[in-house]
């Protein structure tokens, strides 16, 4: 076989190479950045650090081993870096000193996990996130007697009954010493920022009387050092992202927004300014209309990855948004109130760091072209932006593959921004199978990210469409509420818009359409069946067929009050009406369920509810259940199921075309 024959295969996630969280030097010489890869024997995910030099372009593994390296963090100097490393017993904060050697823990805990760090402005300090298990050492491992449950959000997909113990903010000096607790908070403290000048932390926790009703209303709070006191930041009730300080010490910055109790993801998450002495807030990105959450969907690439607004100068604050597809790189003025793009190709920056003098800056880039990789945006007297990685470009000069085309498709109330990857040697004049994917979310796009499962289909010879239909973020606000209340009727019309274009231009079959989803997208999926039965076969994923035993099952089931303004006991019908079993009857369409059955967030109960309804009803359905796994089966599952899952939807659609 010649070197072009070899397609994407479900095992090549053994061969791709996945970088992350690039953190630039302060002098801008190197990057150092994580390197997530999976053994294959042990079927673990572990990760390392690496450097690479900006100039020559040398890369040089920085830790090596059998563990999670995580969180690099440069001091201001550049003398020392920072790094959380997890092993099965451990977590601990490592302190490289003046260049390479043996990492000194400066925090080894065995009870606990370390979260998250920043240095303080003058480096003395470090900011720690952390969060004390209720047990320690061996009885981790065993099961209680019993649970005594008193709380409404006491689950939590992925990691499973939730710890008592929240997280709290402590402080340790940079060169080692005493941990010094800061936060003795009920709920999780979520972010934290110190202040311009080191002399307090602000930090995020939601200390409403019933927070497990109010998730999305967090408030900040300021700790002085000086006074050791705690000061509530006054500010309407919302959701915040992240907190982050001025450098002049005037303002303070946040991502959030104030409609709490809104549609989860359906309000913008905007930048806002808050003047410290006035109160004042003001939103510096509401002329956007767009969120600045990171919430491009791929399985390589990482969602919902927190980035937080970075100050190039103390005039000029650098950030990125979801739109279109797409995470562009903003720079906004804080004098002038304008906002310029630095980066707005096709392409998601789903993190970025910079040099102290804001010209070099270090970026996770996700591209359709090919898997992530770590870019250098100089911004000097002329602005280059360059790929200083080149980890997958083995295993893509290895293999043959297309570049998804987009279309920008008319439906109803929308124009409906769509993919379509070809098989690799696609021709014109043959009819191909068609697999609809649908998006999960449902405030969440597909876009610019290498996708290894659209690429798996195409490689097995199916015309992939993929769409953001209505309730999709990206596209404002209006766009992404339009499926407030009536979660299936506009991505109905869309998705079914958007099949027919592509039939129209001539290169699919019409007999062989296929269809699947995950989560939400498993909720369309099971919708499109029990309203259309233009579709072959059907693999629905992780997915919601009853509203009403969802409501009491997910891990944040009642979140629903806020998609439909009502629960189930007072509006039945209304939790009927959009609830896909509700229609069982009307499905023909030949379906395979997958399901995890230690999904918290979909419960296992909607995929056996709806495989005794049709199993009972003698129709055409199978259920495949994953032992073990969580909701994140297809982007974070153990890897021999990750491909078995992908054999598995192949099979089934192979089967029947
Ligand atoms: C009920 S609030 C939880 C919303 C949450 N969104 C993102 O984290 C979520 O879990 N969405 C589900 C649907 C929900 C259970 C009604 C969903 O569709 N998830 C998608 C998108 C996703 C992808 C990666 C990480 C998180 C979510 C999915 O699992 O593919």
């Amino acid at each position: 076989m010649s070197k072009q024959e070899k397609y994407v295969s479900p095992e090549d996630i053994y061969d791709l190479q996945f970088p992350s969280d690039p953190q630039i030097s302060p002098d801008g010489k190197k990057v150092i950045f994580v390197k997530k890869w999976i053994h294959k024997k042990e079927q673990k995910y572990y990760s390392n650090l690496y450097s690479v030099d900006t100039v020559r372009g040398t890369v040089v593994q920085f830790t090596r081993g059998e563990q999670k390296d995580i969180k690099p963090r440069w001091n201001r100097n550049g003398k020392q870096l920072l790094f959380i490393r997890s092993t099965q017993n451990k977590s601990e904060l490592l302190s490289f000193y003046g260049g390479l050697g043996e990492p000194m823990p400066l925090i080894s805990l065995e009870d606990g996990d370390i979260q998250d760090l920043a240095f303080s402005p003058d480096d003395k300090w470090v900011a720690v996130l952390i969060q004390k298990y209720d047990v320690s050492g061996e009885d981790r491992k065993k099961e209680p007697l019993k649970r005594d449950i008193d709380r409404l959000f006491y689950r939590l997909d992925g990691e499973g009954f939730r710890q008592k113990r929240a997280v709290q903010l402590f402080i340790v000096k940079s060169r080692g010493g005493r941990l010094i607790p800061i936060t003795d908070v009920p709920r999780d403290v979520t972010d934290f920022a110190w202040n311009h000048d080191g002399t307090g932390i602000y930090y995020v926790t939601n200390d409403h009387e019933d927070p497990d009703r109010h998730m999305d209303e967090e408030s900040i709070f300021f700790y002085s050092l000086k006074e050791k006191r705690h000061v509530r930041i006054e500010k309407p009730a919302g959701p915040i992202g992240w907190v982050q300080a001025d450098p002049e010490g005037k303002y303070l910055y946040f991502a959030g927004h104030f409609k709490p109790g809104h549609s989860w993801g359906a309000v913008n998450s905007e930048i806002q300014q808050l003047h410290l002495e006035t109160g004042e807030i003001h939103s510096l990105t509401a002329s956007l209309d767009r969120t600045t959450d990171m919430v491009t969907l791929g399985d390589i690439t990482p969602s919902f990855v927190k980035q937080k607004a970075l100050f190039q100068t103390s005039e000029d604050l650098l950030f990125t948004v979801s739109s279109e597809g797409a995470n562009p790189l903003f720079k906004f003025n804080i004098l002038s109130g304008e906002i310029t793009p630095l980066l707005d190709g096709p392409e998601c920056v789903v993190s970025f760091s910079m040099s102290r003098d804001g010209k070099n800056i270090a970026v996770h880039l996700a591209q359709m072209e090919r898997p992530d990789e770590i870019w250098l945006l100089e911004l000097n007297s002329e602005k280059h932006f360059r790929r200083i990685t080149f980890l997958n470009d083995e295993y893509m000069s290895s293999i043959s593959c297309n570049v998804p085309e987009e279309y920008h498709i008319p439906s109803d109330n929308a124009v409906i921004q769509s993919w379509v990857l070809k098989p690799p040697g696609f021709n014109s004049k043959k009819k191909y199978p068609l697999l609809l994917q649908i998006h999960g979310g449902p405030r969440a796009q597909y876009g610019y990210t290498w996708f290894h499962e659209m690429q798996v289909f195409a490689a097995a010879g199916f015309v992939v469409l993929y769409t953001n239909p209505q309730g999709s973020q990206g596209y404002g606000h209006a766009f992404a509420d339009a499926i407030t209340g009536k979660w299936a009727e506009p991505a109905m019309n869309d998705l079914m818009a958007a099949v027919d274009y592509i039939l129209e231009l001539g290169f699919v079959d019409p007999e062989q359409c296929f269809v699947t989803g995950g989560s939400y997208g498993g909720y369309m999926t099971n919708w499109v069946i029990s309203h259309t039965n233009r579709f072959k076969g059907a693999v629905t994923q992780r997915s919601i067929c009853d509203l009403s035993s969802f409501f009491g099952t997910s891990d944040t089931g009642w979140d629903l009050e806020a998609d439909f303004h009502d629960v189930p006991w007072k509006n039945p019908e209304l939790y009927k009406k959009w609830s896909p079993i509700t229609y069982a009857d009307q499905i023909d369409t030949p379906l395979c369920i997958i399901h995890s059955e230690n999904d918290l967030r979909c419960p296992v109960e909607q995929a056996e509810q709806l495989f005794v309804r049709l199993k009972y009803d003698k129709k055409p359905v199978r259920l495949v259940l994953f032992p073990e796994e969580s909701h994140g089966l297809s982007r974070g599952g153990r890897p021999d199921r990750r491909v078995e899952r992908l054999k598995l939807m192949l099979e089934e659609f192979r089967v029947k075309s």
